[in-house]
């Protein structure tokens, strides 16, 4: 009996072995997806068949001896991560006036109030000294000649992070003289480029620092007219800070002739732990490889010469050299010591908001990092969740939008024909402004899609992940996961749109029965705990379902007169 105990117990942690590491490649498959969205109806049945497995395990005549509860393994941590420096979360108490924070160019701050900033939050006041002291001596040179401390900076979604490296990056090169690419930032979509380069041009304008946007969006051409110009000289560059998608960047590194990384002095990895993933790693490789090239006819421009640095020596410090120094932010930065170290960061430090409350004291709050807590959500977000069956679920979103009113919804399903569906029945039902957002639109329809729902003019967006990393909609009040998210970052992305910036608000997510139990252990392993069941009875849904029976025969009808393409043929037609 005790060897088949210690057999159970060696499948049982396999199993669960096997469980994390399907979900680091599953999390990097999905989340590396609009392209894998094709594939996701296998992929639920497969996480559902896996939950009613769950819900029902087989019976055993095995007698289980002792219990089986999960410990928390306690990893290892570098100094670095066991000991960060912890950021408040409370961003509405915790504001310090943009005067307060020593170091900022009067020109700066000017901008910040011209742009209606007065107190800057939490990250940023932490944040912002940080990267401004490790350039303390210019950005030529490390402090005391020394190299600079890598950064990395986990704060919660909405809390300010983009400031925290626009304001000293744009400090740091007020002064530079001669135009060359001093700063490059990475991040995975368009739409998060787009929306961090406007932020540079806002308080880059008037200085002379030129920001170019590589993404992909113009010519091949046009991008290499915008990055460099061949003079009698030889090459010069027209950008001072990049804000590139991985992509387009790396086909720049290869092909373009005189475009150089070899003054790179700032590295900025946003959203780092997507950044992290296989796919975008060997974009971040390639740059620090293109950033440490040796030019063939260096002649006398030695002292701009750079190596890749190795063990500081009493020799290695008689060359200085421009040191490339990598900033990581992201609200799910991993912890894991292993994937960091792929990054090959330079004694890094990290500011984190993820710890727990010790004590209230009258004058702040006393805090105390939790290992257990792996991620933390914005203060005002009130998270909410509903059971309910396939059946209930359109019926459930037309019950927010029209019996309880919810405006500015920002409702997320797992995939775009699940998106397209939802948006053409909502549409077929009537009462609702709604629109869809995903990779089935076009560039510019995306565009002016997301402006109108910023406006106001359109009460429901049905989205795809497209939308649920980094976006900075203004308004948001509600989020509504349609379908449950299957990935605790993706939730932790998803409910992040709204909440923004010490604001409040809602998120529900809609849980089939059968995926409850999982759904509910995934936000407990990650230390989200205040989640509120929010069951809605059948009765407030009877009002509605003759008219959205009628919505669906108008579809099917639709669908008959081949104005509309077969998909919408899936919907079930409920019956109550
Ligand atoms: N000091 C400030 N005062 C007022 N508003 C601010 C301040 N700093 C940032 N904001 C606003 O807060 C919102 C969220 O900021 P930002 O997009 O940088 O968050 P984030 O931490 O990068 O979020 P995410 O992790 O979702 O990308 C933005 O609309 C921004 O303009």
């Amino acid at each position: 009996q005790q060897e088949d105990r210690s057999n159970l117990k060696n499948k049982s942690s396999k199993r669960k072995k096997g469980d994390e590491e399907t979900e680091g490649s599953e999390t990097r498959k999905k989340e590396n997806s609009e392209r894998a969205e094709g594939n996701q109806s296998t992929k639920e049945e497969l996480f559902l068949a896996a939950s009613e497995e769950e819900a029902n395990p087989p019976a055993s005549s095995l007698v289980v001896l002792g219990d089986y509860d999960r410990k928390p393994v306690q990893p290892f941590l570098p100094q670095w991560l066991a000991r960060p420096k912890l950021v408040q979360k409370r961003i509405k108490d915790n504001l310090i006036p943009i005067g307060d924070v020593p170091g900022i160019h009067p020109r700066l701050l000017k901008k910040l109030q011209m742009n209606g900033i007065e107190s800057f939050f939490p990250v940023q006041a932490e944040v912002i000294p940080a990267i401004l002291q490790s350039a303390s001596n210019g950005y030529l040179m490390g402090q005391g000649g020394y190299r600079p401390r890598d950064i990395c900076v986990s704060a919660p979604t909405g809390s300010g992070k983009t400031l925290s490296f626009v304001i000293p990056i744009v400090q740091v090169l007020l002064d530079r003289v001669v135009c060359q690419v001093r700063a490059l930032v990475v991040l995975p979509t368009k739409e998060l480029a787009q929306q961090v380069s406007k932020v540079f041009n806002i308080y880059t304008d008037g200085t002379g620092l030129k920001v170019v946007l590589i993404t992909g969006q113009k010519s091949f051409a046009k991008e290499q007219e915008m990055l460099v110009q061949k003079k009698v000289t030889g090459y010069c560059s027209l950008a001072d800070i990049i804000v590139a998608t991985p992509g387009r960047l790396t086909d720049h590194i290869s092909q373009t002739p005189g475009f150089s990384l070899m003054q790179l002095r700032f590295l900025i990895v946003d959203e780092a732990d997507r950044m992290i993933d296989d796919m975008h790693q060997n974009c971040l490789n390639q740059i620090v490889k293109a950033a440490f090239q040796v030019e063939n006819d260096s002649g006398s421009n030695m002292l701009f010469q750079r190596t890749k640095p190795g063990p500081i020596t009493a020799a290695s410090s008689c060359y200085p050299q421009i040191p490339l120094q990598k900033l990581l932010f992201s609200a799910t930065l991993t912890q894991d010591p292993e994937k960091l170290q792929q990054l090959d960061l330079f004694q890094p430090r990290l500011f984190t908001s993820v710890y727990s409350e010790k004590k209230t004291l009258g004058d702040g709050t006393e805090t105390e990092q939790d290992t257990n807590k792996k991620y933390t959500l914005p203060e005002g977000l009130s998270q909410c969740y509903v059971p309910c069956d396939l059946n209930s679920k359109p019926l459930l979103l037309l019950h927010f939008m029209l019996t309880m009113k919810f405006s500015r919804v920002l409702c997320f399903t797992n995939s775009r024909e699940a998106s397209h569906r939802l948006f053409l029945l909502v549409q077929a039902f009537g009462g609702v402004t709604v629109a869809e957002f995903s990779s089935r639109l076009g560039p510019n329809e995306r565009r002016r899609t997301m402006k109108e729902f910023e406006q106001g003019k359109i009460q429901l967006l049905i989205s795809t992940d497209a939308t649920a990393r980094g976006i900075d909609i203004k308004g948001v009040n509600y989020v509504i996961n349609y379908d449950a998210p299957q990935f605790i970052r993706t939730y932790i992305h998803r409910v992040g749109r709204t909440a923004r910036a010490g604001e409040v608000g809602v998120a529900f997510s809609l849980v089939l029965r059968i995926q409850e139990r999982r759904f509910l252990r995934m936000l407990k392993d990650a230390g989200i705990q205040d989640i509120k069941k929010n069951p809605v009875k059948g009765n407030s849904l009877k009002p509605l379902v003759q008219q959205y029976e009628e919505a669906l025969c108008k579809l099917e009808k639709t669908v008959k007169e081949g104005k509309q393409n077969a998909e919408i043929k899936c919907f079930v037609v409920t019956e109550f």
